[in-house]
């Protein structure tokens, strides 16, 4: 784009000048309607655990999950996306809790489906909270670097999302990098006759650093014990194969596509809008959370102005939507609220 005219009949400060022109001439907006709340889901009774990398962030049995829900849907954000804290006899090589109909996220999908008929659930669809190993997949138990099994994992994946859709997850989101599991996991929605269930690709999601708190969250951080997940997840250098990514699951069945991390992403947000045109979503992690809380209870950032500043950058970018662990804040602010 060529600037036509220059100083001083051209005076970019004129705009900036008033209110009213300020908000007439702005791009993007943000609004609740972008949000979606994570929350990290325990077995039991009133019962609530504080995560120490995530100052604010609580994980809640379903008891204490369903005011948070009430609260959500009277904010006006659309959709909550469960992420379960599994105990230690619940983990197992072969994840099989992951499917079990009556564990805990099929009991606290249904309870939510049940009292909160319009407010979305997404369920991860991993194993990680579910291995003994930490790893979203299954391993070769002969490999002394316990590699993670594609194929093999993938039959597992497709139990565990067809478990959600049963329990009646409106959305199941993958987020394992596995190859082809979108497809395997259409095709077994499909077969059971979930033709409705939206599926959330986390398509481009890479090995990142920043995931270091959600580990903490989940309590797989132990059980990876130094582990890492380069043989599945994306290599932070690359772009071009983020593209790649996002086309095959296209091309697969998803509906919905994430990138992971956020905000060091947000050049991969803006071409995956751009040059595919999905819907497209972005996850500001734990590690972006944990960075601007620990700034602010310093005193070194301001809370409100830097939190709706990083959300509203993630519209500039592209993205149709934010998950992200401010989002009743964000939505409470949004409406006017302290
Ligand atoms: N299935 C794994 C999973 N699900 C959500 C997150 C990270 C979310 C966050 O950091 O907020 C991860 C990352 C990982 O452990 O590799
Ligand atoms: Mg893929």
């Amino acid at each position: 784009m060529r600037p036509t005219g220059a100083f001083p009949s051209t005076r970019m400060r004129r705009m900036r000048r008033d209110d009213f022109s300020r908000r007439l001439m702005r791009e993007s907006t943000l609004s609740a309607d972008d949000l979606i709340y994570p929350v990290f889901v325990l077995d039991g009774q009133s019962r609530t655990e504080v995560v120490a990398s995530m100052p604010g962030v609580e994980r809640v049995t379903l008891d204490r999950l369903l005011p948070v829900a009430e609260r959500a849907l009277e904010l006006g954000v659309p959709a909550l996306a469960l992420f379960p804290v599994i105990d230690a006899a619940g983990k197992t090589p072969g994840a099989e809790e992951a499917w079990n109909p009556d564990g805990l996220v099929p009991r606290v999908v249904s309870e939510l489906k049940r009292r909160f008929p319009e407010l979305g659930v997404i369920t991860d669809v991993a194993l990680d909270p579910y291995t003994s190993h930490g790893q979203d997949g299954l391993i070769d138990p002969d490999d002394p670097r316990g590699y993670v099994l594609n194929d093999e994992t993938l039959e597992a994946l497709a139990k565990q999302a067809r478990c959600h859709a049963e329990a009646g997850a409106d959305v199941v989101a993958p987020s394992d990098m596995m190859d082809g599991r979108v497809a395997r996991i259409r095709a077994e929605l499909d077969e059971g006759g979930f033709i409705h269930t939206r599926i959330l690709a986390y398509s481009a999601k890479y090995a990142s650093s920043f995931y270091g708190p959600f580990r903490d969250a989940v309590g797989s951080a132990a059980n990876l014990a130094g582990g890492d997940k380069y043989t599945y997840q994306m290599d932070p250098a690359n772009s071009d194969e983020a593209i790649r990514e996002v086309a095959l699951d296209i091309a697969e069945g998803a509906d919905m596509f994430m990138v992971k991390p956020g905000m060091p992403y947000l050049d991969i947000v803006r071409r995956v809008k751009a040059e595919l045109g999905v819907p497209t979503y972005v996850y500001q992690v734990s590690g972006e959370y944990a960075m601007l809380r620990a700034a602010i209870a310093n005193g070194w950032l301001a809370e409100r102005a830097c939190i709706m500043e990083a959300l509203l950058a993630f519209k500039r970018a592209g993205a149709d939507g934010i998950l992200t662990y401010f989002a009743l804040d964000a939505a409470r602010w949004l409406k006017g609220g302290a």
